[in-house]
């Protein structure tokens, strides 16, 4: 009786899954045929048609070819500021994820303790040891230290396509002082930033670093997106008037775009707002807002670069957002699929190459 019933699962499972790749072919894998639509209706479904980004389209128009003539870097240089003793998971998922999507470099400022370990997760990452926290230095070096942290940035910061400030960063007081240096540098230089984890901890707490700087993307989870709305509100989340509320937070920082995560993400400069509810996971495991801060970097330096061509008129900030938070939900989607209660950050990992890969076959 059991062997009866697992048989009818498995082969109800075995139809799930043929009449979901027969839907998602749509009888070609090219890449202009290549048809979406299941996941695109459950997206409207999810959240209603009039907020909703057609991910897909944005996606398909704004992953880079790969061409023979292309030298490394083209496809983007990531940088993720974040790393200490008690977070080294984090960063690293946020940098490996940009180099999964297909950025060509991908690098880590962390500090000193840190720095080993995420350089054991993987070879792949270039990983920088500079930062101190307030217990491994004397009130005297504070200032050197200070000035040599960002001396050594300094001599990376332009060559990066954007930065990823904060995933697994700690708060500590001095650490945090140095990563503001960081930033305002970056913002001299026009890095645009995903601020993530404690680096919105780092930001709530002084605006000024990104107020006014539209190559800021905010990448709030629940908590922090209560903490920015309470500072720069000046109120309590409303969620009957979510997206005015929104468009209000990212416009009462001067025009930066504000990702809030959740069931679905909702996405805006402060103009206008969009939101995507593609079919995710229902595993809240830790890490998938790492994945997400790296997959929003790689994408909205490519979208930079198609607005730079003049190939694509909206704000790319915007795009890059809605991107990131695509691949990711279909990534988490697939592992759940396989992995259903014990999926982890790594498993969806493993999945973004097969989902940018059903979008943009190559
Ligand atoms: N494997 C890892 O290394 C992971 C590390 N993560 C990192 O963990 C850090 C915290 O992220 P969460 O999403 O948990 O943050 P949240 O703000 O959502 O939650 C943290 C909780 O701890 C409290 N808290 C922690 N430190 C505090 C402090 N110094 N002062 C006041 N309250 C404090 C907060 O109020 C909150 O209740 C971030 O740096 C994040 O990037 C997460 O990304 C998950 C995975
Ligand atoms: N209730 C939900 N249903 C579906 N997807 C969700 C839900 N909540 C969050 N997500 C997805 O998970 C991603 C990460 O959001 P989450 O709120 O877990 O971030 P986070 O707390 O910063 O994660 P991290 O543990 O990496 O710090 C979001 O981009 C969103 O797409
Ligand atoms: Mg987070």
């Amino acid at each position: 009786m059991e062997k009866d019933n697992l048989k009818l699962a498995y082969s109800a499972a075995v139809n799930r899954r043929q009449l979901f790749l027969i839907r998602c072919l749509g009888g070609s894998a090219g890449k202009k045929n290549f048809n979406f639509q299941s996941i695109r209706m459950q997206s409207v479904m999810s959240s209603g048609p009039s907020l909703e980004a057609d991910a897909v389209s944005i996606l398909r128009s704004i992953i880079p070819g790969l061409e023979s003539t292309k030298h490394k870097g083209q496809a983007g240089k990531i940088a993720v500021v974040g790393g200490c003793r008690e977070y080294t998971g984090a960063p690293y998922f946020s940098a490996i994820s940009a180099l999964k999507i297909g950025a060509d470099l991908s690098h880590v400022f962390c500090t000193k303790d840190a720095a080993p370990v995420i350089k054991s997760y993987s070879p792949e990452l270039i990983v920088h040891p500079i930062l101190e926290e307030s217990y491994s230095i004397r009130d005297e070096e504070k200032s050197s230290i200070a000035a040599k942290v960002i001396a050594e940035v300094e001599k990376w910061m332009e060559r990066f396509d954007c930065l990823v400030v904060g995933p697994g960063l700690g708060r500590d007081p001095f650490l945090l002082d140095c990563v503001s240096n960081i930033m305002k540098h970056a913002r001299e230089c026009n890095v645009p930033m995903v601020i993530d984890g404690d680096g919105l901890f780092l930001v709530t707490n002084s605006l000024d670093l990104v107020s006014g700087y539209p190559l800021a993307v905010l990448t709030p989870n629940v908590n922090e997106y209560k903490r920015l709305v309470q500072k720069v509100l000046n109120s309590e989340v409303n969620d009957q008037n979510g997206t005015d509320q929104l468009l209000s937070l990212a416009k009462g920082i001067g025009g930066v775009t504000v990702l809030r995560k959740g069931k679905s993400d909702f996405i805006s400069d402060g103009k206008t707002a969009c939101a995507v509810s593609i079919y995710g996971s229902p595993r809240r495991c830790g890490g998938q807002g790492d994945i997400l801060s790296g997959s929003v970097a790689v994408f909205l330096s490519w979208a930079r670069q198609c607005a730079a061509k003049g190939e694509r008129s909206m704000n790319p900030t915007i795009l890059g957002c809605v991107a990131g938070s695509a691949l990711l939900r279909r990534a988490a989607s697939l592992a759940f699929e396989s992995k259903k209660r014990s999926t982890l950050t790594g498993d969806i990992i493993e999945y973004l190459g097969r989902s940018i890969q059903e979008i943009c076959p190559v």
